[in-house]
């Protein structure tokens, strides 16, 4: 069960940069003359977009992103910042939006041309986009809805508060970047995305801390949404990650992996130490509600995230939005690639490629 207490909202200014009205335009035009040339023909199942051609294409046209947003994601992608999150406003998204998918998956990317086009672009100035068979059936872009029945799971699909967690934390080649596109705020704007960063939480630990969370004490529950309906014959649910540390890297910036609900800690003193890291985090977290057009971006290696509840009215204008994810070097994913797709295959039964 969840057991944060909710972040203040607020604490984003300083991470957060707002599109003007003229650079919003410029970026709808660019999104747009690459949508309308979508989709290529011979795409193998265009609700993939796992396409070299048109993913080339996006990027290409990422280059005439407004100077200033290309400025901030290149300098979050190489410096990152304090909060490991960066929150941009105003993006372009489509005027028609259909209704959100009571199901959790959108009719058709097609459907939502400028949305799609926009977060991948965004997406190609802070890596490669990568995503996984066994999770959302591979797509590149997912859709994040609440979903009737699925209330209190500790997944996406859910709408009670989402624990803090590190993305795929248990995937050897988990994403580097979260983003996340609102296309639709819940009706009462109760849901806070909020996100911690190890950089600030670690003053707050003490040393016997930081050095059993060094240890590999730690292991992930593999997160259910990766066994789901759609999924491949991965491991699936109830298989756990190898040993783990939840830090690891430089002593002042270290990397960070930790799953306040999936994450079990190998003995007494790990999970002391894992308690003393949440403790730390919720005291620095910031919290945000998302509105349509914002995008929020996490360093999934520098920061935690995770969401407080909301109620969900499945009346078609539920909260959504849509997630991409980046690596640094998709090279290293090659093992579980096939040449040119951008989709991880299931992991192999011990967990590793
Ligand atoms: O719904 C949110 O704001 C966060 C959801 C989340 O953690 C995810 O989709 O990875
Ligand atoms: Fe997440």
């Amino acid at each position: 069960m969840p057991t944060h207490r909710p972040p203040v909202a607020g604490g984003v200014e300083e991470v957060t940069f707002t599109l003007t009205a003229q650079e919003r335009d410029q970026f709808r035009k660019v999104a747009a003359e690459v949508a309308d040339g979508l989709p290529h023909p011979g795409l193998a199942d265009p609700a993939l977009l796992d396409d070299p051609g048109v993913l080339a294409d996006i990027e290409i046209a990422a280059r005439w992103l407004p100077p200033r947003l290309a400025r901030e994601l290149s300098r979050f992608r190489t410096r990152g910042n304090a909060h490991g999150t960066l929150i941009v406003r105003n993006l372009p998204v489509d005027d028609d939006l259909p209704p959100t998918p009571a199901d959790g998956v959108a009719p058709d990317w097609a459907r939502l041309p400028l949305a799609t086009v926009a977060q991948l672009a965004t997406v190609s100035w802070l890596g490669d986009v990568i995503a996984y068979a066994d999770e959302k059936s591979g797509r590149l872009v997912q859709d994040i809805v609440p979903v009737r029945g699925a209330e209190r799971r500790q997944e996406n699909s859910g709408s009670v508060m989402l624990e803090l967690h590190t993305e795929d934390g248990f995937h050897p080649f988990k994403p580097d970047f979260v983003t996340l596109l609102c296309l639709r705020a819940d009706h009462e704007r109760r849901a806070l995305t909020s996100t911690g960063a190890i950089t600030r939480a670690l003053p707050r630990l003490s040393a016997g801390c930081v050095a059993t969370l060094r240890r590999p004490s730690f292991r992930i529950r593999h997160s259910s949404s990766f066994s789901g309906a759609g999924a491949g014959a991965g491991v699936g649910e109830g298989a756990v990650s190898m040993p783990l540390p939840v830090l690891s890297g430089p002593d002042t910036e270290p990397e960070l992996t930790a799953d306040f609900h999936a994450m079990e800690a190998d003995d007494e003193t790990a999970a002391r130490a894992l308690d003393e890291l949440r403790d730390a985090m919720l005291a620095v977290l910031v919290g945000t509600v998302l509105d349509a057009g914002d995008l929020i971006v996490v360093d999934n290696r520098a920061a935690v995230h995770g969401r407080t509840g909301f109620r969900p009215r499945y009346d078609g204008q539920d909260r959504w939005l849509r997630r991409c994810f980046a690596v640094a070097d998709l090279r290293r994913s090659r093992g579980l690639r096939t040449s040119g797709s951008h989709v991880c295959a299931p992991l192999p039964a011990e967990g590793r490629p």
